[in-house]
């Protein structure tokens, strides 16, 4: 069960700060809110929950006038219980809700893998799903889903992720009407929050798109690389360095596989909870080169069990960085809520929505 290991994940935790377990107040919230954080009332904004299957006969006119609104409406003929035969299926907030709660689901049941959480890899596919926008020619970003297709699952950076893909197909399979860059992305805000991380609020838009989408090598970092590159990279997709360090705030979760990119080992000691443990040990931590017949990383001095990756340790070397750090390390609320912010940004990197509203998720008991 998640919670259980979220309960043995915990007992790991050596000093985490009191105020780790923040959780904005709105996270319990089903309602929509705008873009611009201020909270709408309920139900108004990208569908109502009343849908057209009730609307019988009047669905041609209520289509049409959908569409004229641009109001996203996505047509599913065939297939889901909800829905009968050949009527649309237009999904509502409670929709999108249920397809939280069975990603939310299968993390709780499948825990025989990793560290006892799928979460941090879902994490990392979101992640990577939309790391590879690049805002001058608006290309890649999480419209898509490019990575299921070769040559992009092939690419370096993205293995291990088809164990993330594969964890979504029975969800896919659930709910058909979803996209599979809605489902990856909201599956991603779904770990964060069922890991104990700040609420991510998600609006769906994304469409699927073929194989001639897929974007180049290299647009994803390079772990043995220093902070030119961090911000090259990051800079590329748009974020300044302070959002840059709060993104990679998410190594608090997970941990590196010699199978996958050669890097071996978790951040910090409850690689399945959400916290700012990653930037207290970064700061606090005596870090040094790991000896080892691998690529270079470094292990905290005091147990040899933990890792920076040359990457991470960048964050510490310079300056304008290092204020990040240090701050986050400081106060988990700030890194939660700035966490949140830049997730949410970079989830939505170049997606063309139809709605300025988002959906706050209710997380599982
Ligand atoms: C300089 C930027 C970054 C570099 C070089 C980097 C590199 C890496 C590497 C090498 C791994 C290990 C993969 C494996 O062996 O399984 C990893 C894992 C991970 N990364 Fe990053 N990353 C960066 C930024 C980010 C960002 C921005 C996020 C999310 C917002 C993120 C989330 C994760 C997570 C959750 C894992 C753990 C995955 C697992 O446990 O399977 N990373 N990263």
């Amino acid at each position: 069960m998640a919670s259980a290991a979220r309960t043995a994940s915990r007992a790991f935790l050596r000093s985490t700060p009191a105020t780790s377990s923040f959780r904005p107040a709105a996270r319990s919230t089903r309602f929509a809110i705008p873009a611009n954080g201020l909270r709408a009332s309920p139900r108004r904004g990208y569908a109502s929950e009343a849908g057209p299957e009730k609307s019988g006969s009047s669905f041609g006119i209520w289509a049409l006038g959908l569409g004229a609104l641009g109001g996203g409406a996505y047509f599913y003929l065939n297939g889901d219980s909800a829905s009968s035969l050949n009527k649309p299926f237009v999904p509502t907030q409670a929709d999108y809700q249920k397809v939280y709660d069975a990603v939310a689901a299968r993390l709780s049941d499948e825990t025989d893998y990793d560290d006892g959480s799928y979460g941090p890899v879902l994490v990392r596919l979101a992640w990577h799903a939309s790391g590879t926008y690049d805002k001058e020619t608006g290309t890649g970003g999480s419209n898509g889903a490019t990575m299921r297709f070769a040559p992009e699952s092939d690419h370096g950076a993205n293995a291990g992720l088809k164990t993330a893909r594969d964890f979504l197909d029975p969800i896919k399979a659930q709910f058909p009407w979803i996209t599979y860059s809605d489902l990856w992305t909201l599956a991603g805000a779904c770990a964060i929050q069922e890991l104990g991380g700040p609420t991510i609020p998600w609006r769906p838009g994304r469409e699927d798109r073929d194989v001639a989408a897929c974007t180049p090598d290299g647009r994803l970092p390079d772990a043995a690389k220093d902070q030119r590159h961090i911000r090259d990279i990051f800079s590329r997709m748009g974020f300044d360095d302070r959002e840059m360090v709060a993104l990679i705030g998410a190594h608090a979760l997970g941990r590196c596989h010699t199978d996958r990119s050669g890097f071996d080992g978790p951040w910090n000691f409850s690689p399945t909870v959400f916290t700012n443990e990653f930037f207290r040990l970064l700061a606090e931590e005596n870090w040094i080169q790991k000896k080892w017949n691998g690529p270079k990383q470094f292990t905290d001095k005091s147990t040899g069990t933990l890792m920076m990756l040359p990457t991470d340790m960048a964050l510490m070397k310079d300056k304008g960085f290092k204020k990040h750090v240090e701050r986050y390390a400081k106060d988990s609320d700030v890194f939660f809520k700035e966490f949140s912010d830049v997730f949410v940004k970079l989830l939505e990197l170049g997606v063309p929505f139809k709605t300025e509203d988002r959906f706050v998720f209710k997380t599982s008991e």
